[in-house]
């Protein structure tokens, strides 16, 4: 479930989504400058759901799936990201998105998926543009250990996935 462009209200004072007329291309950009380090949001008003293109995963589980049911379901995939989804806390309410690296006002937002996503419901080709960009982005179990160590962040689950992936072979 995504917000609209027609009965568009923001969800977060420091957000707003920017809409595009290409499908999926519209961004959530951040209204302020936001230091490394800095919680963005707590990620409120989520819901469990199917996995879909629009939920995040928090679990290694078929089930472990929820819907952001904000604004925050625009933020798009960089192989180079500038925020964290901080899935890390047994306590859901303390779940936060927050900064890897200084966030200038005006920036759009942007995070690794298959640092929550085992195995993507949609793959698409990435066009993060960053020198690292590892092209088509499926999820996590298509990519090697080595290009998850890349990342500065990752959440449990995708690691003790990639690990039996790794051991089973
Ligand atoms: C949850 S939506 C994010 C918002 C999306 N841009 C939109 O306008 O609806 C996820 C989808 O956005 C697109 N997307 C996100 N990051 C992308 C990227 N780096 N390159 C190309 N498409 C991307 C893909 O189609 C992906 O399945």
């Amino acid at each position: 479930m995504k917000p609209v462009k027609e009965a568009y209200i923001p969800s977060h004072p420091d957000f707003i989504v920017v809409f595009s007329t290409g499908n999926f291309s519209s961004s959530l950009k951040a209204l302020r400058t936001f230091n490394v380090g800095e919680k963005l949001a707590l990620l409120e008003g989520i819901t469990k759901a199917p996995k879909a293109y629009t939920t995040v995963q928090c679990g290694p589980g078929p089930h472990d799936h929820f819907e952001l049911n904000s604004d925050l379901v625009y933020v798009n995939h960089s192989c180079n990201p500038n925020i964290a989804f901080d899935l890390s806390s047994p306590d859901p309410s303390e779940w936060h998105i927050r900064a890897l690296k200084r966030i200038i006002k005006g920036t759009s937002l942007t995070f690794f998926y298959p640092s929550t996503e085992w195995d993507m419901d949609q793959a698409f080709v990435c066009e993060c543009r960053s020198s690292h960009c590892l092209g088509i982005i499926k999820g996590a179990k298509y990519l090697t250990k080595t290009e998850l160590c890349t990342q500065q962040w990752i959440n449990s689950w995708i690691w003790r996935l990639s690990a039996e992936k790794e051991s089973s072979k």
